[in-house]
């Protein structure tokens, strides 16, 4: 996998006759993302009913059904999807959280979610100062694969053997490959990560390989998650079903939106599988406030523009942020609670 980038971002918003806007937005190919939208998916849902969100979103899916089902057709319906959402919830002046099933938990667990592999010193630093945060969880990114051999597989479990001495093992500590590895060596690694009590190994494979997913899972060393390039419901049903992951995470503006993310829940809480969106953004938030299924959310805290994942904070305005290791969600915001943010425009290129 080259770099992890994100320094686009996607906005799409529907304007009601009566003037109402929802806001979507989409992360991955936003270019492109844009160009389908603009030229396929808008005229499907111009002009219609916004709360007919469930036949818009099959219109939407079966329309693009060649070509979109997977990456930037789901990504692009993820984005119109959010946006009638938000638009019904600013309808009905009510939270979107409110209209899926209301406030399962007095407010959100969040884990911190950033640890990008650098020195130790400079990661232990990191967790030491997000600490001081209240944060009980927290996620760090491997920075060595399969091409560094053994020497990288020792300078792995050195970070996060280092990590461990700074939070200790009463907090969570959450492993990230994103797609980085293989399963060879992943089976490898496993053994030699459980003595550090990872609370999940995440993406350690890329997406197309469910059963290499399936086997790591099966060997039940450390639980493996993913699901963030996972897309539609049947995609997440797949994972679910073939207990490919002990932890879903889909990210709700890739896998078809609050309409199909609320569909996977239903599925993954009858499987007793945990659903933790990808993602610390409010379109994940309001899922994991309505479902008893999903304990906490991902949190991107609030840094310079760096790999991306915080972008969304320059870009909008309304995004909660973390105290004490605890993210809120306010009942009387209708919609997602979101705007689009003037503050840094000029930092932006814009392509309407
Ligand atoms: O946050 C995640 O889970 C991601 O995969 C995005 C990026 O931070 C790479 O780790
Ligand atoms: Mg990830």
């Amino acid at each position: 996998m080259a770099s992890f980038r994100f320094h686009q971002w996607l906005t799409c918003e529907i304007e009601t006759e009566d003037g109402t806007i929802g806001i979507g937005n989409a992360a991955l190919a936003p270019t492109l993302v844009k160009q389908a939208i603009d030229e396929w998916f808008a005229p499907l849902v111009v002009g219609e009913d916004p709360f007919d969100y469930a036949y818009l979103w099959e219109k939407m899916y079966r329309r693009s059904h060649a070509w979109g089902r997977k990456g930037v057709g789901m990504t692009a319906i993820s984005a119109v999807d959010i946006a009638i959402w938000d638009l019904m919830g600013k309808l009905v002046d009510k939270p979107v959280f409110k209209l899926l099933g209301g406030r399962t938990k007095e407010k959100i667990p969040v884990y911190y979610s950033k640890l990008y592999a650098g020195s130790v010193e400079s990661m232990q630093a990191e967790a030491e100062e997000a600490m001081q945060h209240g944060y009980t969880g927290f996620k760090t990114r491997f920075g060595f694969g399969p091409k560094d051999g053994m020497a990288g597989m020792r300078e792995n479990l050195k970070r996060v053997e280092a990590l461990r001495e700074v939070i200790g093992y009463d907090k969570d500590l959450m492993l990230e490959c994103y797609m980085g590895w293989n399963l060879d060596y992943a089976k490898r690694m496993l053994p030699k990560l459980a003595k550090y009590e990872p609370r999940w190994l995440e993406e350690p494979v890329i997406a197309d390989d469910v059963a290499g997913y399936a086997e790591l899972n099966a060997m039940g060393i450390v639980p493996i998650s993913g699901g963030e390039h996972e897309y539609s419901v049947i995609g997440c049903a797949e994972l679910i079903n073939r207990r490919a992951v002990s932890v879903l995470q889909y990210d709700t503006n890739r896998v078809g939106g609050i309409t199909a993310a609320q569909k996977i829940n239903a599925i993954a809480e009858a499987a007793q599988i945990p659903v933790i969106p990808h993602a610390g953004q409010m379109h994940n938030y309001h899922l994991t406030m309505a479902n008893i299924n999903c304990p906490m959310s991902e949190y991107f805290p609030v840094f310079d523009v760096e790999v991306g994942n915080e972008l969304f904070y320059y870009i909008f305005e309304g995004d909660p942020e973390a105290q004490d290791g605890f993210l809120q969600l306010d009942d009387d915001k209708p919609g997602l609670g979101i705007t689009i943010s003037d503050k840094h425009l000029s930092n932006f290129e814009i392509t309407e």
